[in-house]
């Protein structure tokens, strides 16, 4: 007879795996708006256990300072599933492989939370079906806004939106031309303090800016990467948030003074480079390390086509 570790039907012993991207966000004009997927990963190995609760073991990024219990991020957002379809959360052994730096600009807290889900997701196969649209909608309830989770989820160039009926995506394949570099300091800044920054409103003729660059920069990404300059000014978010990262304000006037299309990754403090040959990733390195006397950590990684992914191991004999 197989064991369930509660009145669900999820017999202990299964065990899942979950791969999650990291993402950078607003890529410039589209503040909460655009994302792009990146070759960089958090990874979730999971079993259902007899012992009620769950327990997350953190290795590598976060590890000693992340909760353990179920307070943790991801743990938090697979309940948060579990609650949305009245099932009860089985007990849980989660080992996260942590890759994608926390607090930096990166989407970490958006890819702890698709982990989450995605895990949920993989538990839940055969009770609840649940599909893009739910994994997206409840990704952006945790998360806040929809353009880190959105390419966590499904990979790739995304543009995400709120409409009146919840968070919706459409996914883009960026140009093979286009590549990206991140540099990321040492030093962490946290998304909510960034927000903070935020005006409630801005100029009209910032707004028009933004528009124009923004809906240049999708046809920049996509088919005319030699546009990139010009398509990735902003003035709807960076110069607000500037006086909090001087460092990053002043590497990214420099990169863009030699033509490279250097941008704030998510809410910062990394530094994003969109370049439209391979080339420009490395002159940009080399100006970052010629010009800057603080330590930043360059990471050239390649577009995620795939987004989000879970591995269900029945346990043998269960299905
Ligand atoms: N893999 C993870 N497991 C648990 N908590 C996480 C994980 N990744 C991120 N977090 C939480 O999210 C915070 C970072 O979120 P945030 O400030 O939005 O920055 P980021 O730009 O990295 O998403 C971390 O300090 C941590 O509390
Ligand atoms: N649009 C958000 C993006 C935050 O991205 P993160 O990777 O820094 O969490 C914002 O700019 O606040």
């Amino acid at each position: 007879m197989t064991h369930t570790a509660d009145s669900t039907s999820i017999p202990v012993g299964t065990t899942l795996s979950v791969k999650v991207p990291a993402t950078t966000a607003n890529l410039g004009p589209g503040f909460d708006t655009l994302g792009l997927a990146l070759s960089l990963y958090d990874e979730l190995e999971v079993e259902v256990r007899e012992e009620p609760g769950i327990h997350v073991n953190v290795l590598g990024v976060g590890e000693g300072v992340v909760p353990t219990d179920e307070t943790n991020l991801v743990a938090r957002a697979l309940a948060h599933v579990f609650e949305r379809f009245g099932q009860p959360v089985p007990g849980l052994e989660i080992v996260a492989h942590n890759a994608i730096p926390h607090s930096r600009g990166l989407g970490s807290s958006g890819a702890a939370i698709v982990a989450g889900i995605m895990a949920a997701k993989g538990l839940l196969e055969g009770i609840v079906d649940i599909g893009s649209i739910e994994l997206l909608e409840l990704a952006t309830e945790l998360e806040g806004h929809p353009d880190n989770v959105a390419p966590a989820l499904f990979g790739g160039l995304t543009i995400a939106w709120v409409g009146e009926d919840g968070p919706k995506h459409k996914k883009l394949i960026a140009h093979r031309g286009v590549s990206a570099v991140v540099f990321v300091p040492e030093a962490a800044m946290s998304t909510a303090l960034a927000r903070s920054l935020q005006p409630a409103s801005v100029p009209h003729e910032d707004a028009i800016f933004n528009v124009s660059r923004s809906a240049l920069l999708v046809a920049a990404l996509i088919q005319s990467p030699e546009l990139l300059l010009a398509a990735t000014e902003d003035r709807l978010h960076q110069s607000y948030r500037a006086s909090a990262m001087l460092e990053t304000d002043e590497l990214i006037r420099m990169l863009r003074e030699h033509g490279l299309a250097a941008v704030v990754s998510g809410a910062g403090p990394s530094v994003l480079v969109l370049g439209n040959d391979p080339s420009q990733r490395l002159l940009a390195a080399d100006l970052v390390a010629a010009n800057s006397v603080s330590t930043w950590q360059p990471l050239m990684l390649a577009v995620d086509f795939k987004g989000a992914t879970v591995m269900v191991h029945p346990v043998e004999g269960s299905a």
